[in-house]
């Protein structure tokens, strides 16, 4: 094993700038040092106070660092704490009132549907669609192998991920006029968004902002994008033509939810997808890259996948059977998330006055549990900071996976496309890895930060090269 390779930490967030503005200025890069506040080794609920400006009300959020108490709030009593009305109002123009920031019955209605196209058979039913989004990567990498120049694989990976779920929705790849659309539309409207909920967290509302317009255009934009193959699809079931039936869009379209005898249509059809779009590409995409950074930086472990890769796969194209072998691959993917949670967090508010911990907590307060604390928390793991995928196969580190790990959160509102991203991430990796050797670039190291999902602020790049 390497012993000189220390996976990238986010920089040190000064505690005590000079000004409300400049601390204001240091959340608005990046979330870490807000939500992630407070030792790795402390078990229970600290308060910390929100920034505000001098003339906004003082408002605290409560950071859960005790596995029973998250149990208590993910699992146990979800229904009393709900997803926050701030996260609604940044991703409404984009995708509405829908399952990943909805509450009440409108989401348990949502997710009875979602949940039909994300069950098992789904899964292994879109895997010839994510391999064909598979080939089309391995195809531009090899394009972009052995120049010596380095690949920005983070936006390949992006891209990968977007198309995976562009063409498991739709049946059909992403044309490339459209992926550069909709990705650059994505990052504009995601960067407004993340500033708005930091901003809105201080208290002042978002309805005000200017940059309002601007994150409606791109919402439209990549809307429009979304709804082209829609309509395509509706029309040709009005026409009576043959269409898809195993796709997502298919399920989707004809399921219905079994306590109100309804479906999705019209806009509601729209919202769901361009949330599932958001929410499956943008995650995936960010675990992916951070593999690859922690790959490049570890040939012994390259070699031990590419050894399991060729064993499993040989020289021929990957089934859904296969993926259930390649464990070395899906372990190393799920240290991975447990170094960069591509969720670094969970927001919860609380509905009435509540008692967390030795925490008084009053109504409407924001309560977070701090998943990249918990990932790193040196209780429950050893050598926290390493990248080790082995530990996932230790008798030991039962006790951390069960109360310290949760890159897809856990209950009623566990991610819903769980299985999904784990299927892609594996056959993406093991495709890479049979064919490519991945080097680090001398002097880049990527720095993490969290925005809505934990990305390299200046990007991650390697060098690719044809294995022997
Ligand atoms: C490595 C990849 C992924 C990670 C780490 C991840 C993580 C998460 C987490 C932590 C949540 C809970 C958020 C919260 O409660 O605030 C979540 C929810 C969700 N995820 Fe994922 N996700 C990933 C991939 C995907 C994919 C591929 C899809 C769809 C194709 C997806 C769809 C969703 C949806 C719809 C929800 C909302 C579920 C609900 O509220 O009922 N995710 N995800």
């Amino acid at each position: 094993m390497s012993e000189e390779f220390r996976p990238a930490l986010p920089q040190a967030q000064d505690d005590h700038p000079e000004t409300p503005l400049e601390r204001i200025r240091g959340h608005l890069r990046s979330s870490l040092g807000l939500f992630l506040k407070g030792s790795y080794d402390f078990v229970g609920v600290s308060r910390h106070r929100i920034p505000s400006l001098p003339f906004m009300a003082k408002r605290d959020l409560y950071n859960v660092r005790d596995p029973d108490l998250i149990r208590e709030i993910l699992v146990k009593r979800y229904r009393e704490f709900p997803k926050g009305a701030l996260m609604e109002r940044m991703m409404r123009k984009l995708s509405g009132y829908s399952i990943f920031v909805s509450n009440g019955e409108a989401w348990e209605r949502h997710r009875r549907i979602v949940d039909q196209a994300f069950d098992n058979a789904g899964v292994r039913n879109v895997f010839t669609l994510m391999r064909g989004a598979s080939d089309a990567s391995i195809a531009r990498l090899l394009a972009q192998a052995d120049t010596g120049e380095p690949v920005a694989i983070d936006a390949e990976m992006t891209h990968f991920a977007g198309d995976v779920i562009f063409r498991t929705i739709f049946s059909e790849p992403m044309s490339s006029e459209d992926s550069k659309r909709i990705f650059a539309a994505f990052e504009e409207f995601q960067a407004i968004a993340f500033a708005q909920g930091m901003i809105g967290l201080v208290g002042v509302p978002i309805h005000w902002l200017w940059s309002n317009r601007r994150a409606r255009k791109m919402a439209k934009e990549i809307r429009a994008v979304l709804n082209g193959p829609l309509q395509r699809r509706l029309k040709a079931v009005r026409q009576g033509r043959e269409v898809p039936s195993d796709d997502i869009l298919s399920v989707l379209m004809t399921a219905e939810d079994p306590v109100t005898r309804t479906k999705f249509e019209g806009d509601e059809l729209l919202d769901q997808i361009a949330m599932l779009f958001l929410a499956g590409h943008e995650t995936s995409a960010a675990g992916i890259a951070w593999a690859l950074y922690c790959l490049a930086n570890r040939p012994d472990v390259q070699a031990d996948m590419r050894a399991e890769a060729r064993a499993v796969l040989g020289e021929r194209v990957p089934e859904f059977s296969d993926m259930k072998r390649l464990e070395k691959t899906r372990d190393v993917f799920r240290e991975v998330l447990r170094l960069y949670p591509p969720i670094a967090y969970l927001s919860r508010d609380t509905m009435t006055k509540e008692t967390l911990g030795d925490q008084e907590v009053p109504c409407g307060s924001p309560v977070v549990v701090p998943i990249w604390l918990m990932h790193r928390h040196t209780k429950y793991w050893q050598n926290p900071n390493d990248f080790q995928p082995e530990r996932f196969t230790l008798p030991e580190t039962k006790e951390a996976q069960r109360c310290a790990y949760m890159p897809f959160s856990m209950g009623a509102r566990v991610c819903v496309g769980a299985s999904f991203a784990l299927q892609e991430a594996t056959l993406v990796l093991a495709e890479i890895m049979r064919r490519f050797e991945l080097r680090p670039v001398p002097g880049h190291e990527p720095q993490p930060v969290s925005r809505l999902t934990v990305r390299s602020e200046n990007g991650v790049r390697v060098y690719v090269n044809s294995a022997a």
